[in-house]
């Protein structure tokens, strides 16, 4: 702004700068505090820690480094609104909710630019992810007016039996950076439908996109207490909230070896868990599959967000017959994938999160080619700054190789090659892992058997995109504990209640 003589000047806040690096409309939604019954609030020591755009390195602002105190505040605050919150009729947490959807879609183009700025994604994505996060808070404020009990015959004549549902109180949720935005409605929404109150810790990479709509959670009318995002050391926080005796039920997204801890750290207070863990999905190509579409399966399974959601095909299996026509057709559309910031209209891939992350996926191609395989479309980081990864097909990759046990989390596809229909699902079962599955099939027989005999949570036929609110979603084996989304979603935040009455 410039000054002169009568009017020098003035500095510009540093929240006024940071705010310019994000480009939002309405500025309330940049939010540099935590947010804790119904105030927004600093770290007791006034500590911060930075949150960098992985696609420039700048410091986009910072956040609270909270612990202990603060989080042991919010669980109070939460635990102090619990009743109040219960209280409410369905009808009325249904409405809150449906306002808080509201808000949260008019605020589509601000929430996806912060998005963009603190995970990289790009901007057509996040514009995507805004609707599907939004749809949880929409999908679970009808669910919450659908929270039925039973009656049950008596077991004796002056017996009447009925089964109620009951909110299970104060929940803590902790959310990976991978979706901000989703992954926390896809545990507030039936959370709050319920009738709970909740303590949540984002990811420290993504803290932005929680605090907005924990302001626009208070603009729809949230009351103090039910909704606190709490930012700071992870260890720390998630102590403190397994280790409650208040808080009744942990919700988590992220990786398994942390869902382990955080399982066994709510064991002393046997709390209620979900857990959403790591994936390492097979993505099958059978011999009478339409080729094309297939292709078109793997580019949209496994770069959606540069390769970094839970359910990306980790492992291209594909039958012998059409293997080396598969891996041609793909390295041809990998390598017409236009890698750049997430803010650039012809992007499709951006950065992937931080070093660490692009160390992994490196790692993960550097072991593949000492082993044989061959890189035939992108170079991954070759050439490229930062933390930007190329997307990446190998053929003649083998189960000997590190990418087949572990989550690449990348633009990779390794392409292995199988030859009768078993050894294909022996090797998609091949892991303790279990979130999603794909294979693309058109002998319906061959579906039947196949759909059957995969050992995942989700399956997806024929298709490389299957996330909906409207249907479970969740893992077997080490990819988790049950369900978000669907009616099964609800079902997390209740408690049932048996009663018994003599007549
Ligand atoms: N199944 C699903 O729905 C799903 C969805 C998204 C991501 N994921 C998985 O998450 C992983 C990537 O996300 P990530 O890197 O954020 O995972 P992560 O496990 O490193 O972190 C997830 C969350 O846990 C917190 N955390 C880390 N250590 C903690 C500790 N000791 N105590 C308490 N909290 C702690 C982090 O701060 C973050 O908020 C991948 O494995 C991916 O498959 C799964
Ligand atoms: O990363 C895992 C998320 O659950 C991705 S999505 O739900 O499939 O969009």
């Amino acid at each position: 702004m410039p000054g002169d003589a009568k009017h020098p000047r003035r500095m510009e806040t540093r929240q006024e700068r940071d705010q310019k690096r994000m480009k939002l409309s309405n500025q309330s939604l940049f939010q540099q505090k935590a947010y804790i019954n119904g105030q927004w609030t600093d770290a007791d020591d006034g500590a911060t820690f930075d949150v960098v755009n992985p696609a420039t390195g700048a410091v986009l602002g910072r956040v609270p480094r909270m612990g202990a105190a603060e989080t042991d505040r919010a669980i109070q605050a939460a635990k102090g609104a619990q009743a109040g919150w219960a209280a409410k009729t369905a009808k009325e947490r249904a409405d809150i909710l449906m306002r808080w959807h509201d808000l949260m879609v008019e605020a589509t183009e601000d929430l996806a630019q912060m998005m963009t700025a603190e995970q990289g994604k790009p901007l057509r994505e996040a514009r995507g992810e805004v609707a599907y996060a939004a749809s949880f808070l929409r999908w679970f404020a009808e669910e919450a007016r659908r929270v039925y009990g039973q009656t049950i015959p008596g077991h004796q004549a002056d017996k009447r039996l009925m089964v109620i549902k009951q909110p299970v109180g104060v929940v803590a949720a902790i959310t990976p950076w991978n979706f901000p935005a989703a992954m926390l409605t896809r545990k507030a929404g039936p959370a709050l439908a319920a009738g709970c109150a909740m303590v949540a810790k984002p990811a420290e990479d993504t803290p932005f996109t929680a605090l907005a709509l924990a302001q626009l959670a208070e603009a729809a009318g949230v009351p103090a207490g039910v909704f606190n995002v709490v930012t700071g050391e992870p260890e720390t926080i998630g102590a403190t909230l397994t280790h409650s005796g208040d808080v009744r039920k942990l919700t988590f997204t992220g990786s398994t070896q942390v869902g382990r801890l955080l399982m066994r750290q709510s064991a002393d207070t046997v709390k209620k868990i979900s857990l959403e863990l790591g994936g390492n999905a097979p993505f099958l190509v059978f011999d009478d599959a339409d080729v094309d579409a297939a292709v078109d399966g793997a580019i949209a399974s496994k770069f959606r967000n540069a390769g970094q959601t839970c359910v990306c095909a980790n492992r291209v299996l594909v039958q012998d017959r059409i293997y080396d026509q598969f891996v041609e057709k793909l390295a041809a559309k990998a390598g017409a994938l236009r890698v750049g910031p997430g803010t650039e209209d012809a992007t499709d891939i951006g950065p992937l999160i931080n070093q660490a992350a692009l160390e992994k996926v490196q790692s993960h191609l550097h072991d593949a080619t000492a082993k044989g395989a061959e890189m035939v479309a992108g170079r991954g980081h070759d050439g490229l700054e930062g933390t930007y990864f190329a997307p990446t097909v190998l053929a003649g990759a083998t189960r000997e190789m590190q990418f087949f046990r572990e989550e690449t989390f990348g633009p990779l596809a390794p392409v292995v090659r199988f030859s009768d229909d078993m050894e294909g699902v022996a090797l998609a079962n091949d892991t303790e892992f279990g979130l999603a599955s794909y294979a693309f099939v058109r002998d319906l027989g061959r579906v039947y058997r196949i759909a059957e005999a995969l050992e995942s949570g989700i399956v997806g036929i024929n298709t490389g995109l299957f996330s909906t609110e409207v249907a479970p979603f969740g893992g077997i084996k080490q990819s988790g504990l049950g369900r978000e989304g669907a009616h099964q979603g609800i079902e997390e935040y209740l408690e049932e209640k048996y009663i018994c009455l003599q007549i």
